[in-house]
């Protein structure tokens, strides 16, 4: 679907957001549910990568489609090598099909599964005989992708005898390690994550007292939510629930990242108030996002959107996203009269004056002659969501819109409420 988003200010009265539960939380604990079945999850994230999640751990039939979850993808590969008996064959979309494996088949095989490729070697679809695991010990490179080390932390506690990751090389994405880590804490599994060696202990059965757990909203979600308040006048505030001031969740580092913006950000109960207090002040903005890849694109397109250079580091992982996302971002914003440069981890975005013009001219009431440039998504929600606060600079198009559902179904929703306006 084609949306069109006509420029737009915000409403004077804005409703409070509920935003979805975090995804990554959720699909560790619905890996963990179906591990220790006395487990229960509140406020679990209504993500079609959530979904495929459910659905796949219900499922009796030999056959598993994760569709463009990367997570999924990942823990299920673990959970159903362990799985005695079973024959799966683990497949995705056409994307998926290229997202690399080989570090946690290697890993798994080494610790005794029995995971062959169906197509090209390195990459899913897979075959997964399940096996007891008998070793408890295995080295990965951790420089590649975090998930294929919370894949094996989630199924440890199940094995015999627990299991000793030593990690290799630079460790990325680490707030997701440690995302993994502290829910088995709160399950009562005992963990420990030092140097490059992380231990998980064994655990047969859950304690009855730590049975419910409450799946905070997702941070990433909210990035959009101050990309939107960035590029508003001062004194524009957004309220999001359900947050807390100690999340699991890397992409917290929203709340530091955004005061370089004019962005202060109040938690109060379960809520964050977002507020526009100062212009930005930065010719250029600097930011090292390896422990939060998944914020790049929102945090380019704000710089883009303030005129404000930026300088991203750390992205050597966006190559295997959902979409090459640096060469996404740079096609993209260039579209729309952008000078940037990009490097296999990095990407720099020189400040411009192109919308200076429209800062005083009011919103177009109508849509006009110009529906301004269409911007592909590359079946890329973040892609979608990023571009979206530019509505409040000029006319433009999101193609194929509905590829937010991969972890935000009612985004669409929540920025009409906002006052964006949006026609099909
Ligand atoms: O474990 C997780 O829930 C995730 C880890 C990150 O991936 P990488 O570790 O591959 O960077 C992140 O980008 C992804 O959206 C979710
Ligand atoms: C990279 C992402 O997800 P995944 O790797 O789980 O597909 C994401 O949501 O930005």
């Amino acid at each position: 679907m084609l949306l069109t988003l006509h420029k737009s200010s915000l409403s004077e009265n804005i409703p409070k957001i509920v935003i979805t539960g975090s995804k990554s939380e959720s699909n560790r604990l619905l890996l963990l549910q179906a591990l220790y079945p006395e487990l229960q999850i509140e406020n679990i994230s209504n993500s079609d990568d959530s979904e495929v999640m459910q659905k796949a751990l219900k499922s009796t039939s030999n056959l598993i489609d994760v569709s463009h979850a990367g997570t999924a993808m990942r823990f299920l590969t673990a959970f159903f090598a362990t799985q005695t008996g079973r024959e799966i064959t683990i497949t995705g979309s056409a994307r998926m099909k290229e997202r690399p494996v080989q570090v946690l088949v290697e890993a798994l095989n080494m610790l005794g599964a029995d995971i062959s490729y169906l197509e090209s070697e390195g990459c899913p679809p897979l075959l997964i005989k399940g096996e007891l695991l008998s070793k408890d010990q295995v080295a990965l490179k951790a420089n590649v992708s975090s998930q294929y080390i919370s894949a094996l932390l989630l199924i440890a506690p199940k094995l015999k005898n627990g299991l000793e990751l030593s990690l290799e090389g630079e460790i990325t994405s680490v707030p997701y390690i440690n995302m993994t880590l502290d829910l088995l804490n709160q399950i009562g599994v005992k963990t420990s994550f030092e140097g490059n060696t992380i231990k998980v202990s064994p655990l047969k059965k859950l304690n009855t007292h730590q049975d419910i757990l409450t799946v905070e909203s997702d941070w990433s979600s909210a990035s959009y939510f101050y990309s939107i308040v960035a590029l508003s006048p001062i004194g524009t505030e957004i309220t999001l629930s359900s947050y807390k001031r100690d999340s699991l969740q890397g992409d917290s580092v929203l709340a530091d990242i955004y005061t370089d913006f004019g962005v202060a950000t109040l938690f109060n109960n379960n809520a964050i108030t977002l507020t526009k207090q100062a212009d930005c002040q930065l010719q250029t903005v600097n930011c090292q996002l390896q422990n939060a890849p998944d914020i790049a694109q929102t945090i380019a397109v704000t710089c883009f959107g303030l005129g404000v250079g930026c300088h991203l580091t750390g992205l050597h992982t966006l190559k295997i996203k959902e979409t090459d996302r640096l060469v996404a971002l740079k096609t993209e914003l260039e579209k729309l009269g952008a000078d940037l440069h990009i490097t296999e981890n990095s990407l720099t975005l020189k400040p411009h004056k192109l919308f200076i013009a429209d800062v005083s001219s009011p919103p177009s009431e109508g849509l006009g002659e110009d529906t301004g440039e269409a911007i592909s998504t590359y079946h890329d929600h973040r892609m979608a969501m990023a571009f979206a606060p530019l509505a409040l600079k000029t006319n433009l198009q999101i193609e194929d819109a509905m590829v937010v559902s991969k972890s935000y179904p009612t985004f669409w929703e929540d920025l009409k409420t906002l006052g964006f306006k949006i026609t099909q």
